[in-house]
């Protein structure tokens, strides 16, 4: 992998991209760049400033931020300099009018002193004045914040606040600090101060005459009020506030902590052509930059419908109104009086209050459980680890949106199909034409020119798609000439991406009209991807484990990595202590022998059993439920428990395993993928070889959501699919995915090697944990059978009995619990189990069930124990 990843960056992909360069494009025509430039009119070296493509937007940030940075310096003058500036601003000798009077005008209509000691001059001292004195007084330093906010958003698209709700705090802020300022200054003077500033001045003196001093003083404790709850929702039991909640789930949208600088979306607006439109693309195109937009706003279904005959005159029936059969009589008659008896106890609240009490309690005590403590100081991978390859906008190119639209309507007029409109939405790798085919053409007939199609316009990879479903029209999606690459980066700079609040974020690529595209692994429940060899699967799970490694803490989520391959995934070995999960006994945490990964199946069943235990003694249905009642302390025997991370699965060469261990992996995987979703583990199986003895009914029954990059046949599509389609993918992260109603058509995000290697080294480099997070120990069959041996009761360990009594009263037998509550090492336990079995303590090793547990209480246990203890004959 690591050979492919930098082959596509050094070669291929920079090749593909320059001819879109201007200076390249040139050069295609073997002319010198330089006689090229030297040709170009003047009109076209001017620079355009055109708002959407930045740069005005850009000026404008730059113009807020100087004005911030202006604001500041003649407010912080005006405090000292006001005096001496009082006869130039004051009405009598200055003013606004005066600013563009020379000295002498000035001198001549009486003004004793032109100059001014404010730091920014006659317009410092002026515009200060008004602010701060005819205006809000000192509150108008807030302006500056204001400014400066709005200024740095613009210009470093670095969003440190919602610029809407912080206008809208800053402008209260500044009305409330006036009259405030006011209220309390009218204590001591009684005429307007540069503090509270006319404004703060007058409203005082207005309110007061209306409501009295009092009255004012309620009004602004009212107001400061209502603005807490409004921003913080105070709670007024002040006495026991809450200590500063931890973030509590995954579910509260944690982002990575840095700043990260937006990119904006930029989704793809059809280029529509009307029947008999001219040709309107060029001149659009030119007119807009690149971005393309609608050409025509009409309303798509509006030429079919004028032309629906409307004879029927429609018929109106009598609505039947069913009337209740009651008696119509006065209410008072038939009331019966209701009595709650509210003396009478509720002993099922009352349990449930007293947990909640104490659950209250000890959160009061504690705080709540931190299940981030241990790597408290962990640091989100910073998006600057990606890559930004290629242009984050599409290059639209108007002769190939063109020339394609002429052909497909040639094409379709060949045969006699008219169509009423054409529209065009440009992709990162493909564009989708749609057409609305005029009344009384057969949809099959325009199905049936696929081929036809494809051979007019010369290109692989044409697929048609009759009818685009939910929209009325026939989706012809034609492969771009110089395809866009999708970066990471540019997705995960996006704002969906930084604010979602999804379980498991995957960010899989760009839609057909250059949207992101976010899923959910948590909901899926699993992902089965497919596609023949280098057609970007292995990218493609690269990008779906980097995307959860940028969005969740190692406390939250844990990989089990199985490579048979044995170098795709090596690039995560650093990553162990952080985000991987593996067997106790296992040296290596990525799984490349077939055997391991079948004990690893198994023990992952067992920990799903286990999980679901856990989940129904806390009486909660799903992860999220019990980690936010773990998390509140809600939990009664909080000992048995844990905090939950997800546990996502990633098997890279699913034919692999299948051809050597087939039913032993396919069982395991099966029950997984039915039953843990409700405990949060999550599977995601990549195959080369979509055959349906890789593919079996069972594992495409529990795998609704299906990802196929580009295969070789129809057969190999429908196989993974179950519809036709991947087959005419073009490869190079061009995919499908299918969640078992909708086919979405996808360009693959695009993450490179040293990218993961670089995100990798950023975690493994974090202090981690000790280890890998431990799964339950599962021993095989054969081994099993091995280590079984005759009780010899002089052979016993000394903890044989404390053993037997925990497995008794948690009835489990289990070596991790022994492990666990113990604290044992793996290979003690293991003994210890082995001699309660040889002593019929617990039954037979079960694959991945948990021995049986042969007594059923202790006390029966203390009475066998005795008769273990007596001497034999
Ligand atoms: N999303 C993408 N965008 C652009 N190019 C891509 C993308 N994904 C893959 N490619 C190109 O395709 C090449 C092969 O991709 P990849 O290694 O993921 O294929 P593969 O299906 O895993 O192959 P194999 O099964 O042999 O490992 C990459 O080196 C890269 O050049």
């Amino acid at each position: 992998m690591p050979i492919k990843g930098n082959q596509f960056r050094s070669n291929s992909f920079k090749e593909e991209n320059e001819p879109r360069k201007p200076g390249s494009k040139n050069n295609a025509g073997g002319e010198r760049p330089g006689r090229e430039r030297i040709s170009k009119p003047i009109a076209e070296r001017l620079p355009v400033f055109d708002l959407r493509d930045g740069r005005a937007i850009k000026i404008i940030g730059l113009f807020f931020l100087v004005l911030s940075v202006f604001f500041l310096i003649a407010f912080t003058s005006y405090i000292f300099t006001w005096q001496q500036d009082q006869s130039y601003v004051s009405k009598a000798n200055g003013g606004w009018g005066n600013l563009f009077k020379t000295s002498k005008e000035l001198l001549e209509n009486g003004v004793n002193s032109p100059m001014v000691d404010n730091w920014l001059g006659k317009f410092g001292a002026l515009l200060s004045n008004q602010f701060i004195f005819e205006w809000f007084g000192v509150a108008s330093f807030l302006f500056v914040f204001v400014f400066f906010i709005i200024g740095y958003r613009l210009l470093f698209k670095i969003r440190l606040f919602s610029v809407s709700k912080m206008l809208a705090y800053t402008f209260f802020a500044i009305i409330f600090t006036s009259v405030t300022i006011g209220f309390f200054h009218a204590f001591i003077i009684d005429y307007p101060h540069f503090l509270e500033g006319n404004f703060g001045f007058w409203t005082n003196r207005l309110l007061a005459a209306q409501v009295g001093q009092s009255g004012t003083g309620f009004i602004l404790i009212f107001l400061a009020l209502t603005v807490l709850i409004i921003a913080y929702n105070i709670d007024f039991k002040l006495p026991q506030r809450k200590d500063k909640a931890t973030p509590l789930t995954p579910a509260d949208g944690e982002a990575s902590p840095e700043p990260v600088e937006l990119v904006d979306e930029e989704i793809s607006l059809p280029v529509e052509w009307p029947r008999n439109g001219g040709n309107r693309v060029k001149d659009m195109l030119a007119a807009q930059g690149a971005a393309a937009e609608p050409l025509k706003q009409e309303p798509l279904q509006q030429m079919p419908l004028q032309q629906q005959p409307l004879q029927q005159t429609p018929v109106y029936h009598e609505p039947v109104v069913l009337k209740p059969e009651v008696s119509h009589e006065p209410q008072e008659e038939t009331e019966i009086p209701l009595t709650i008896d509210v003396e009478r106890p509720m002993p099922i609240l009352n349990i449930e209050k007293s947990d909640d009490d104490k659950a209250k309690s000890l959160v009061e005590q504690f705080g709540m459980y931190d299940h981030k403590l241990d790597l408290a100081s962990y640091k989100y991978p910073g998006i600057d680890l990606l890559e930004n390859y290629g242009a984050a906008k599409i290059a639209v190119n108007s002769e190939e949106l063109e020339a394609n639209k002429n052909k497909i309507v040639e094409t379709l007029n060949h045969y006699n199909i008219e169509i009423d409109k054409i529209k065009a939405t440009i992709g990162p790798t493909v564009t989708l034409y749609e057409i609305i085919p005029a009344p009384g053409v057969r949809i099959s007939k325009i199905k049936n020119l696929e081929d036809d199609i494809a051979l007019s316009l010369a290109a692989l990879g044409i697929r048609i798609i009759a009818p685009m479903p939910g929209k009325g029209t026939i989706g012809i999606e034609v492969p771009n000439q110089n395809p866009e690459m999708v970066s990471m980066r540019s997705i995960l700079a996006t704002e969906k991406w930084q604010n979602n609040t999804m379980d498991l974020p995957i960010a899989l690529g760009k839609t057909i009209s250059n949207e992101v595209f976010i899923a959910d692994l948590a909901k899926m429940p699993h992902l089965l991807v497919a596609g023949a060899t280098g057609q970007g699967k292995s990218v493609g799970i690269n990008s779906i484990l980097v995307s959860l490694l940028y969005k969740k803490h190692p406390a939250e989520l844990k990989f089990v990595l199985v490579d048979p391959k044995k170098v795709e995934l090596t690039l995560f070995r650093k990553i162990e202590r952080h985000f991987l999960a593996k067997l106790p006994d296992e040296a290596d945490a990525i799984i490349t022998d077939t055997k391991k990964v079948v004990n690893t199946l198994n023990s992952l069943c067992i920990e799903m059993d286990q999980r679901y235990d856990l989940l129904k003694d806390a009486q909660v249905r799903n992860l999220k439920e019990y980690n936010t009642k773990f998390v509140n302390r809600k939990i009664s025997d909080p000992e048995k428990h844990r905090y939950l991370p997800f546990i996502v699965l990633v098997i890279d060469e699913f034919a692999d395993l299948m051809m050597t261990a087939g039913k032993e992996v396919e069982q395991p995987i099966a029950r997984i993928a039915q039953l843990a979703r409700a405990v949060g583990i999550h599977l995601v199986i990549a195959t080369q070889r979509p055959s349906v003895n890789v593919i079996t009914g069972t594992i495409k029954a529990n795998f609704p959501a299906r990802l196929a990059f580009r295969v070789l046949s129809k057969i190999d599509s429908r196989t993974i699919l179950d519809a036709g389609g991947a087959d005419q993918l073009i490869g190079r992260g061009d995919m499908l995915l299918s969640t078992g109603s909708d086919l979405i058509r996808l360009q693959c995000a695009f993450v490179d090697t040293p990218e993961v290697e670089r995100i990798s080294d950023f975690i493994g480099n974090q202090r981690g944990y000790p280890s890998a997070m431990f799964l339950p120990e599962y021993v095989g069959e054969g081994e099993a059978g091995s280590s079984a041996k005759e009780y010899d009761p002089d052979d016993r360990d000394p903890m044989f009995e404390d053993a037997a009594r925990l497995i008794v009263l948690h009835q489990q037998g289990s070596t991790s619990l022994i492990q666990r509550k113990m604290k044992l090492g793996y290979n003690r336990a293991g003994r210890i189990i082995d001699q309660l079995e040889a002593a019929g303590i617990v039954g037979p090793f079960e694959g991945s069930k948990a021995r049986d547990v042969l007594y059923p209480d202790e006390y029966s246990l203390e009475r066998y124990l005795e008769e273990l203890q007596k001497p034999r004959d």
